[in-house]
């Protein structure tokens, strides 16, 4: 039981009822203590406090009556209290329940009369037809009300004469069974088995019987009838009605997490939505706007269904109260996705069942599958789930990727699951710049030829010139693409031949956001953050951005909290696939994902920071985005520091002796091989293939991962190596000949080859 005390306005608990003070105590403060024995409730105040004295003010300025009223109630309290119990009793429940589906009943018919009466069917199938703006429909529907109407009419204006033939087939029967009678007593009389007035009396008697029997059974009827059209109006109202949650029995109650979403759930949520327009085109259609919605299908943890949107009621419209249809459809805003297709008026809508998006997805394919490889050209990362629960991979080939969000959101582990699968092809050459430097890219050491890894002024230099090295390789592969008269860009078969120079290259730069805010100025006066044409960072990216694909060169970059300075439009518009986890704002999401995206209904903002780590929402060409949309939601695989650790020592062991520098030292020049097989000949006239090989691994390491057929591959047709006694051979003089003929191209100048 409470103690009863002094309020601060002098109030007392009065017994069976709390009092709330209308200044309720600062119970949050920390110096003061509740008096002992009192449970102090929290309360979320939102409006303004008022001073004792307007308190004292209010409370004059009420009636006299109202001022000590207690609760409100529209029944006494005893009826309430009777109700309730009687609610609770599955006997009185099933009453109210019959009670209530009988009623149900007796409305539908005299909706279905009226109906009937009116013509109902046809108004509200022009009402629809209008609603959708179908200009066709409507003209069928009009014209096929005209023609009932018009049957109706010629049917009254037979009704007279229907009347009188009916009367007439009555009065004929009569006078038959008058006839017949008379006859059956003639002939009775004249073949002397009865006489004529006995058999005109039993007639009479059987009459006078039948009246007698309508008299009896008459009472009954009469009491049976209200029976019998009950039980109708109860089989009708179980038929056409459902009845409301609270009379059926508890165990066939919906509970709200479960609501299964059905037609008349989707379009009530929509109804309901606040749009005038909607809601009008609703309630007049026939259906119910069934109409409006395609079929309801299974897809992964929830369903989904185009709505075709009625006439004067946008897209946008719909998108703008994602909340209110959200709990419309009584779940929570993030499992409630609304995207535009390409089809007019139509919005997608994708419901989770409740609570399905905070079951954790199984882990990534790359972990369970040991023998899963990667290709650069043909292979696709396997990366997480779409919300449909199929698997989600994404194409890397030439691509330059951005991913943002939120801190600690998932950034860094959805970027590093990418580029471990990448990882697992051998060709592939990764430069990372980890510009947060926690050892989340250590693993890349023995993967990537240069590994940066700090948040320091000094990191950001290296990572530019790592940039702007690769800006220096990107022209010189430009220029002997140019030389090498390919017509097919860089074909598979090049890229990863040996030594060929245009193998892919990745550069990854974490946390870029640090590059674009560093202060830090060079010799040659050029800053190195920043967005402007001088800025050393942000034009080695432009540079990369504009013609690296090409040259199979992408950067991918990772950046926290999008803004104009720390992510340069430019640079979020050079990327091709562009990937957002949570993001706090619309705004910031444009950023990430580009106006096209957010219009078409992607919502990074309404992922839930925290409790979606690791989900992104992605566009791009390197996804499988569903028709008509143009972003697509990916629920990534995590993949945690020992399974990336694992993954990790499988690609390094495919490039076996690579050294990793910290990019203040010179990456390593690209292998030259015919140079380094001059070298290894070193004076022999020719040399078994075998033995080259061997001598290549102890000149460079580089060269320890090479196979024979990579060798042979390598080298250009004209000192390719020959059989002779026995054994395949590599000439000297074939290897000068080629270096020659090498030379000699790498000196014509691009520029005059078109010149006669
Ligand atoms: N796909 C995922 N599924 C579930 N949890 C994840 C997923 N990815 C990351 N996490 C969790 O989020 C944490 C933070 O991940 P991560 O370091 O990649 O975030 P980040 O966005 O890069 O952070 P920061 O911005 O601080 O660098 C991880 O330690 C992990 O617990």
């Amino acid at each position: 039981m409470s103690t009863p005390r002094e309020d601060t306005h002098g109030t007392h608990d009065e017994p069976g009822g709390r009092v709330i003070p209308l200044r309720p105590e600062p119970v949050s403060s920390p110096d003061v203590t509740p008096p002992p024995g009192t449970a102090v409730e929290r309360a979320e105040i939102a409006a303004e406090l008022l001073t004792p004295a307007e308190s004292d003010a209010v409370t004059r300025r009420l009636p006299a009556g109202a001022r000590h009223a207690g609760t409100v109630r529209l029944l006494p309290a005893r009826t309430l209290a009777a109700l309730g119990t009687a609610r609770r009793s599955p006997r009185v429940l099933a009453v109210i329940r019959v009670s209530v589906v009988t009623l149900q009943g007796g409305r539908s018919w005299a909706v279905r009369a009226w109906d009937a009466g009116t013509h109902g069917v046809y108004r509200r199938q022009i009402r629809a037809a209008e609603a959708l703006g179908d200009q066709d429909l409507v003209r069928n529907w009009v014209q096929a009300r005209e023609e009932a109407v018009e049957r109706r009419h010629a049917r009254l204006m037979n009704l007279p004469k229907l009347a009188v033939g009916l009367l007439k087939v009555v009065l004929g029967g009569a006078l038959g069974v008058v006839v017949f009678v008379l006859v059956i007593a003639g002939m009775a009389q004249l073949s002397g088995a009865g006489t004529f007035a006995g058999v005109i009396a039993g007639v009479l008697d059987f009459v006078g019987f039948l009246f007698w029997l309508i008299a009896v059974a008459w009472t009954p009827v009469l009491l049976g009838a209200p029976v019998a059209v009950l039980y109708g109006a109860y089989r009708e109202g179980s038929r056409r009605a459902e009845p409301p949650q609270w009379v059926r029995p508890p165990e066939r109650r919906r509970t709200r997490d479960g609501e299964m979403i059905t037609p008349s759930v989707v379009v009530t949520a929509l109804r309901d939505l606040g749009i005038g327009p909607l809601r009008k085109a609703i309630t007049a259609m026939p259906d119910a706007g069934a109409a409006m919605l395609g079929p309801i299908t299974l897809a992964g943890c929830g369903v989904e269904v185009d709505v075709l949107l009625p006439k004067g009621v946008s897209t946008n419209e719909v998108q703008g109260r994602h909340r209110k249809l959200a709990e419309n459809l009584d779940r929570h805003q993030h499992e409630v996705f609304i995207t535009i297709p390409t089809a007019a008026r139509t919005v997608r809508l994708w419901i989770a069942d409740s609570g399905a998006l905070d079951e954790p997805i199984g882990p990534s394919p790359l972990v369970i599958d040991e023998s899963l490889t990667a290709d650069y050209y043909t292979g696709r990362a396997p990366w997480g789930q779409d919300l449909r629960g199929d698997a989600a991979s994404v194409s890397l080939f030439q691509m330059h990727l951005l991913i943002t969000g939120l801190s600690n959101q998932g950034k860094t582990a959805a970027l590093r699951a990418l580029a471990l699968w990448l990882a697992q092809c051998k060709h592939v050459e990764f430069r990372v710049a980890d510009l947060k430097g926690v050892g989340d890219w250590r693993m890349f050491d023995g993967i990537a030829t240069t590994l940066i890894q700090g948040p320091t002024d000094d990191h950001v230099i290296a990572a530019t010139e790592m940039l702007e090295a690769a800006v220096a390789e990107m022209d010189r592969r430009i220029a002997a693409l140019e030389a090498s008269g390919a017509t097919d860009g860089i074909t598979r078969d090049m890229a990863y031949r040996p030594g060929s120079g245009f193998h892919p290259l990745v550069l990854l730069v974490d946390e870029a956001q640090v590059a674009f805010m560093c202060p830090a100025i060079g010799d040659d006066k050029r800053p190195y953050g920043g967005s402007k044409a001088t800025s050393r960072y942000f034009m080695a990216t432009r540079k990369i951005q504009n013609q690296g694909r090409a040259v199979n060169i992408g950067l991918w970059q990772g950046t926290q909290d999008p803004t104009d300075r720390n992510l340069p439009k430019l640079v979020r518009e050079g990327a091709h696939l562009r990937i957002s986890l949570a993001l706090g704002t619309e705004e910031q999401g444009r950023m990430a994902l580009g106006d096209k995206a957010i219009d078409s209904g992607a919502a990074p903002h309404h992922l839930r920071a925290g409790l979606d780590k690791g989900t992104v929402v992605a566009t791009g060409p390197g996804f499988t985005v569903p028709q008509g949309q143009s972003s697509i939601i990916v629920r990534t695989h995590f993949i945690d520091g020992k399974d990336s650790a694992a993954l990790a020592d499988r690609a390094r062991a495919l490039r076996d002796g690579l050294t990793t520098t910290d990019g203040t030292t010179e990456p390593a020049a690209p292998l030259d091989l015919l140079t380094d097989v001059a070298t290894v000949l070193n004076g022999h006239r020719r040399m078994r293939t075998q033995e080259v090989l061997a001598a290549l691994t102890v000149h460079d390491p580089r060269y320890r991962t090479w196979t024979f057929a990579d060798l042979t591959n390598a080298l250009p047709e004209t000192a390719k190596p020959y059989k002779t006694a026995g054994h395949m051979q590599i000439s000297a003089a074939r290897i000068d000949e080629a270096v020659t003929e090498r030379d000699e191209i790498g000196d014509i100048d691009p520029d005059d080859q078109g010149d006669d």
